[in-house]
């Protein structure tokens, strides 16, 4: 394992309940890459993406992110695992009845920020990092669709995560607006964090080529271009 990999999954076997998902998994993510993780609907993306944070345990193979493992990993670990990963989904899931600025400080003081000056400079920080700076008092539902997901992304990086994980983050998003969040996503990968993307807007992995990996038939694949993947099939 070099120092470099922030994420190391080697022999797994994924499940759902008793049902295995996906079998013979190896997978090690570098800090500063980026990964687009393809595949049908139903095919394992969520489940790969809920071992890797430990929502689901990993009872078969070995697995090692951030530093802790994620077989022996205990429940109380699992939130300091968690610090080490930014969250970025779909539905925005911001609280709407507060500002912009409130749904930053309500993490952090979840997360056991107390200094208010600390705060109120981290807070600063990661809007300019989405180019938000100036809508802190804004509530979400002031915000176009594009500018609420860059409070999520903003969200996702309070805690200076090593890894991002990002499922279907362009979801709700027109095509401009969808480049621009890939842009961000893209830079933040290059700042030094892993950014692993689940989608199936095959459009993007065309216009922003990155490594790819595909769920399919039960396993792990790797294409390297994405002229090498068969987008028809994927959308059966
Ligand atoms: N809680 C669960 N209990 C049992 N089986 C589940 C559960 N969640 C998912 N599965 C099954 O596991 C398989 C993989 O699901 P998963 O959500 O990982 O797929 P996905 O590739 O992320 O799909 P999507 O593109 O819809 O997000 C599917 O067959 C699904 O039905």
């Amino acid at each position: 394992m070099s120092l470099d990999t922030i994420i190391e999954i080697k022999s797994a076997n994924i499940f759902q309940n008793e049902n295995l998902v996906l079998s013979g998994v190896n997978l090690a993510v570098d800090k500063g890459e980026f990964i687009y993780l393809i595949g049908k609907v139903g095919s394992g993306k969520s489940s790969l993406v809920k071992t890797i944070n430990a929502e689901l345990p990993l009872k078969e193979g070995t697995g090692v992110v951030a530093g802790f493992d994620l077989v022996k990993i205990k429940r109380k670990q699992i939130p300091l695992l968690r610090r080490k990963m930014g969250i970025v989904f779909q539905d925005f899931q911001l609280l709407s009845d507060r500002s912009v600025y409130d749904n930053l400080l309500f993490v952090l003081k979840a997360t056991g920020w107390k200094n208010k000056a600390e705060i109120k400079q981290r807070i600063s920080d990661v809007l300019e990092k989405v180019g938000l700076q100036y809508k802190d008092y804004k509530l979400p539902h002031q915000l176009s669709g594009g500018e609420q997901q860059r409070v999520v992304i903003a969200r996702a990086l309070l805690n200076n995560p090593e890894i991002i994980l990002a499922d279907e983050p362009t979801g709700n998003l027109d095509p401009e607006t969808s480049d621009d969040i890939m842009k961000l996503l893209v830079e933040i990968s290059k700042s030094g964090r892993a950014v692993i993307m689940a989608t199936h807007n095959y459009g993007l992995l065309k216009k922003f080529p990155a490594r790819t990996i595909k769920c399919e038939k039960g396993q792990l694949c790797e294409s390297v271009a994405a002229a090498e993947i068969d987008f028809e099939s994927l959308m059966e």
